[in-house]
Parts: structure tokens; sequence; C-alpha cells
């Protein structure tokens, strides 16, 4: 019998969440029964969805929610050979058993070479995220300017890389020096430390004098309001995520943004990755072909063991990583 160690939601987060939130448990799981797998997690996500989640979906004493990448260790299903890697959605836990039909496996042409955490992260649920928001949402298009917020993390700095693939300007912002000089390196055109700079709205001018075409939005807040009013005529904003927000106690006030919404006729939409499923196998196709060619770089935080997933969480939360932060088992 195999004992599987769990993190569990032991208080709902009040403000930023701290470690004392969270409680490792031990769960025994039964035999397999015929058709079922057993699998064990090799690589977690920690991802900023999960602290509004929690806030939504959880309650107290609920394992905590999130996607692995685990490795088939057992099986009593023919269609599922011990040894292959597959994706899924069952939460912090070291072991877990399947059916497999919660399971997406790596793609076939996936080489052996690629760290299987991008099935995480750059050819995961955030690369998939910047796909959709560039393509549908902003419906990007060749000569245009982007710009994006938490540029270094997961979700930006595939948005960034993707809109020079498309043949825009891409303007990035990020909280440090170093990530600013990452984004540089990856090809952003222009790049600032939002925490340093004096004037954001300056900041914002001088990277592109003319305004933003496309707008990603992944931090919301302070930065956005002041965003909007740099927006060309007709000026389309991907409304991704408002990290800014999701630790607060009190909602945070306006400025309002009707008044540049209007006179600049901008459109703004706000989406959840997983209503564009239909876009998924074709997303992941192009991102991990871009990667393969090089055009698509990538960079992890991987925190080392399991008993530290609290440990990975809050310091996503608080900026501590440059590109997708995950766990290795
Ligand atoms: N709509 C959807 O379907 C999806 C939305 N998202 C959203 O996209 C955004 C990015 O996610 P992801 O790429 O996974 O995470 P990241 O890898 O970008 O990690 C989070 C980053 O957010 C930045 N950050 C934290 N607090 C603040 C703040 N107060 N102001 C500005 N920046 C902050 C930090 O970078 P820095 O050092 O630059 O401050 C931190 O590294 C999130 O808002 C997330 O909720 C993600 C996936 C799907
Ligand atoms: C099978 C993967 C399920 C993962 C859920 C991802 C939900 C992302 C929506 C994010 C919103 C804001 O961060």
């Amino acid at each position: 019998m195999v004992t599987a160690k769990v993190w569990v939601l032991k208080k709902h987060f009040e403000g930023f969440p701290k470690p004392s939130d969270f409680e490792m448990k031990q769960v025994a799981l039964a035999n397999l029964k015929d058709g079922e797998l057993l699998l064990e997690s090799v690589f977690l996500s920690v991802d900023p969805y999960m602290r509004p989640y929690s806030k939504r979906d959880m309650k107290e004493g609920d394992v905590m929610i999130g996607t692995q990448v685990a490795r088939i260790v057992e099986s009593k299903n023919p269609a599922f050979a011990v040894g292959t890697f597959a994706v899924a959605n069952r939460g912090w836990r070291t072991h877990f058993i399947s059916d497999g039909k919660d399971l997406s496996l790596l793609p076939a042409s996936w080489p052996e070479s690629l760290p299987k955490s991008l099935a995480l992260g750059t050819v995961g649920m955030p690369g998939l995220t910047a796909y959709v928001g560039l393509f549908e949402i902003c419906k990007m298009k060749p000569g245009e300017t982007v710009l994006v917020n938490a540029a270094a993390g997961a979700v930006g700095s595939v948005v960034g890389q993707l809109a020079k693939i498309g043949g825009c300007k891409v303007v990035g912002c990020a909280g440090s020096d170093s990530k600013v000089a990452y984004l540089k390196s990856i090809g952003f055109d222009e790049a600032f430390n939002y925490k340093t700079v004096t004037s954001l709205d300056e900041a914002l001018r001088k990277a592109s004098p003319d305004g933003y075409d496309c707008f990603f939005d992944n931090v919301g807040g302070e930065f956005a309001s002041i965003a909007i009013n740099h927006m060309k005529k007709y000026g389309r904003i991907a409304v991704c995520g408002a990290i800014s927000q999701y630790n607060d106690s009190v909602p945070q006030k306006g400025p309002y943004i009707q008044i540049p919404m209007i006179f600049n006729e901008l459109s703004m939409k706000g989406f959840i990755v997983t209503s564009w499923n239909n876009r998924r196998e074709e997303g992941v196709k192009a991102l991990l072909k871009w990667v393969l060619e090089g055009k698509l770089k990538y960079h992890e935080q991987v925190t080392e063991r399991f008993e530290n997933m609290p440990a990975a969480f809050i310091g996503m939360l608080k900026g501590e990583n440059l590109g997708k932060a995950v766990v290795k088992a």
C-alpha cells in the first residue's frame, strides 16, 4: 500500500498567504482495481489562480488545487504503460490513483531532451493563456505595439515572445532589474522595472510615445488604470489576471476607466484559458514547435521537494520567480 503526502488548506488566506495556512497530511491509497493507475507527481505547478480560486471554490481542509506532471508507476489499465508521463489536475499530492480519463498524456513528439515540467508552463496552461490572449482576445496584428505586465513570469514571458514572433513591437515591465535584463535577453524591445521608475505614466510614454494597440494585463489595479490612458484608438485589452488585487482584504478603489474606453473606442475582454480548450491541441503544438526551433525561450524557477510547496507558492506571489514557478517533488 502507498501512502501519499498531501497539502491541505488549513485556514482560508487572509491577505497574503502564510505557511501556517497550510498543513501536510498523509493519506493511505487503496490497492489498484482493474482499469486503474497509480501515479507519482514529478513536477507540481504553483500558480496565481490558486489564491482567488481557493476563496471561491475551496473549504478549509480541502487538498490544495493544482496540476502536476506525473509518472505512471503501476498500471492495471492496458491503455496506459508504466513509465508514461501525463499532466493531471489532482492538487498538491505526491501520489494519486486515476482511471486515466482525467489525464492528458504529453504529446508523442515531446523530445527526451526537453524538461517535462514545461508541460506546466511554456508548453502548458500558461503558454496557452498567452496564445489565446494574444491571438483570440487582443487579435494582435503584425506591426502593432503590445504591452504586457508581470512580463518575466510564466504567461508574460510567452506573451512577449509570441508578440515578437507575430511581428509586433513589445514592451514589458517586471519587478526587478534582473528580470528587466532577462526580458531584453529574450527579445523585448523595451522593458522597465515598475517598482523603481519614478513615474509609471512617464515610463509607459517613453517606451512607446505613440501608445499601445494591445495590452495584455496580468496585474490589474493601479498599473492597469494608468496603462489604459496610453492605449491607441481602437486598442484591445486582454484582461488575463489581476495579481495586484488577489491578496487585498479591502477592495481597491478607482480611478475609473470609462472615459479613456469611450474616447479611444477601446475593447476590453476578460478570459479564462480553459474556456478555449478548442484551441488547446493546436496551441500546444505551436508552442512546442517554437520552443524546439529556439524561437520561444523558457526559464523555470524550480523549488526542490514537495515539502516546499507552500514556500514556492508564497515566493511566486511575492515575485521571487523568473519564468514559471514549479516544484520538483
Ligand atoms: N485568465 C486566465 O486564464 C489565466 C490568468 N492567469 C493570470 O496571469 C497572471 C500571471 O500568471 P503567471 O504567469 O502564472 O504568474 P507569474 O509567473 O507571472 O508569477 C506572478 C508574478 O506576478 C508579479 N506580481 C506579484 N504581485 C504583483 C503586484 N502587486 N503587482 C505587479 N506584479 C505582481 C510578480 O512578478 P514581478 O516581480 O514582476 O512583480 C510575480 O513573479 C496572473 O494574474 C494570473 O492570475 C494565469 C493563467 C491563466
Ligand atoms: C486541466 C488544467 C486546469 C487548470 C486550471 C487553470 C485555470 C486557469 C484560470 C486562471 C485564472 C486566473 O489566474
